[in-house]
C-alpha cells in the first residue's frame, strides 16, 4: 500500500508512529509545511518526508488528510488536481463532513472519513469509519489499515461527530479521571509516582475486567462494593457531587462544540 499523510502535528504523527511501527506499506509519505514530529523517520526505508503535498498525493494511492478544518479546504484545493479515482482519501479532520470535501475534489472519487484517537500510536485506538457512496467497496480495505493499530467500527457518517466526542475527546476525559485518581492518591499519603502508578495499572485493570469478561459495568461494581463498606460510600458520595452528570454533561457540550466547528 502506498500511504501518504498530508499534516503530521498531533494526530498525523500518530498515525505515522503506529504505520511505522507495524511497517505494512510499501511506501509512506510524510508531509507538512513543517515537519519536526516526523524528521526522524527519514532514515527509514520507504519513508519520504517532505514539504511537498503534490508529490505526497501523486505519489501514493491512498492519501490522509490530518490537518486542522480551518486548512482543509486550501490543501484539498491545493492537490486537487493530482487526485484520481485510484486515490481514496481519508480525511480525519473533526467536523469537516464528506459532502465539503466532495465539493472540492469531486464525489466520484473516494473518500472515508476516519476518526481514529491518539492510541493509535501505540495501536489502540478506537477508530470509526464512514465512507461516501463512491467508496463504499473501500470500505474493507480501510478497516484492514485502521484493524492494524487498533480497533474499527463502520458507522453512518450523522454519526461520526458523536463519535469524536466518545472516541477522540474521550481520550482526555480518561486522562483527567486518572489524574483526578492520582491526586486523591496524593493526598493519601502516596508518592506523586506511586499514585499514577496505583491510579494507571487500577484503570487498565478495570478496562481489561470489562473487556475480557463482556461483563457489564455495574456488575463488577457489584462484585466490590462490600455492603455497608468503603467503596459504596465513595461511590455514593461521587454520585451525590454529580460525577455520572458531570461526565454526561461534558460529553453533551463537547458534542455542541462539535456541531459548532461543522458549520465554520
Ligand atoms: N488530536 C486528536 O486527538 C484528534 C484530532 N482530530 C482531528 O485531526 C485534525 C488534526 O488535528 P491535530 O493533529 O491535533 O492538528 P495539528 O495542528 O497538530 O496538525 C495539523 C498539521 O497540519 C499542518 N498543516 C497546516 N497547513 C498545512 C499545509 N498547507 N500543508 C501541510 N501541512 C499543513 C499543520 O502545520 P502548522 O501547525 O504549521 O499549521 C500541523 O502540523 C483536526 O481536524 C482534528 O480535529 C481527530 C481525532 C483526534
Ligand atoms: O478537540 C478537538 O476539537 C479535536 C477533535 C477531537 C479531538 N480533538
Amino acid at each position: 500500500m502506498k500511504i501518504a499523510i498530508i499534516g503530521t502535528g498531533n494526530l498525523g504523527s500518530s498515525i505515522a508512529k503506529g504505520l511505522v511501527k507495524n511497517n505494512t506499506f510499501s511506501s509512506l509519505y510524510l508531509s507538512d509545511k513543517n515537519t519536526t514530529n516526523v524528521d526522524a523517520y527519514k532514515s527509514l526505508p520507504n519513508v519520504v518526508v517532505t514539504n511537498d503535498n503534490e508529490l505526497a498525493v501523486a505519489e501514493s494511492d491512498i492519501v490522509i488528510f490530518a490537518l486542522q478544518p480551518k486548512h482543509i479546504n486550501s490543501v484539498l484545493e491545493g492537490v486537487s488536481s493530482k487526485i484520481s479515482e485510484k486515490h481514496v482519501v481519508m480525511s480525519v479532520a473533526a467536523g469537516v463532513e464528506i459532502s465539503r470535501i466532495e465539493g472540492i475534489i469531486g464525489a466520484d472519487k473516494n473518500i472515508i472519513r476516519v476518526m481514529p484517537n491518539t492510541a493509535i500510536s501505540i495501536g489502540k485506538s478506537m477508530t470509526c469509519i464512514a465512507a461516501n457512496k463512491a467508496a463504499q467497496d473501500k470500505v474493507p480495505m480501510a478497516r484492514d489499515i485502521f484493524n492494524q493499530l487498533g480497533t474499527t467500527m463502520v458507522i453512518p457518517e450523522d454519526q461520526i461527530q458523536a463519535a469524536t466526542v466518545i472516541c477522540a475527546s474521550g481520550i482526555a476525559f480518561w486522562m483527567r479521571l486518572v489524574r483526578a485518581t492520582t491526586q486523591g492518591a496524593i493526598q493519601l499519603g502516596f508518592e506523586a509516582h506511586e499514585a499514577h502508578q496505583l491510579a494507571l495499572q487500577t484503570c487498565y485493570g478495570a478496562a481489561s475486567l470489562l473487556k475480557e469478561s463482556g461483563r457489564h459495568p455495574e456488575e463488577e461494581i457489584d462484585r466490590v462494593t462490600t455492603p455497608s463498606g468503603c467503596t459504596i460510600e465513595g461511590l455514593n458520595e461521587m454520585e451525590h457531587q454529580g460525577l455520572s452528570s458531570s461526565l454526561i454533561k461534558g460529553i453533551n457540550a463537547s458534542f455542541e462544540k462539535i456541531n459548532q466547528l461543522k458549520k465554520n
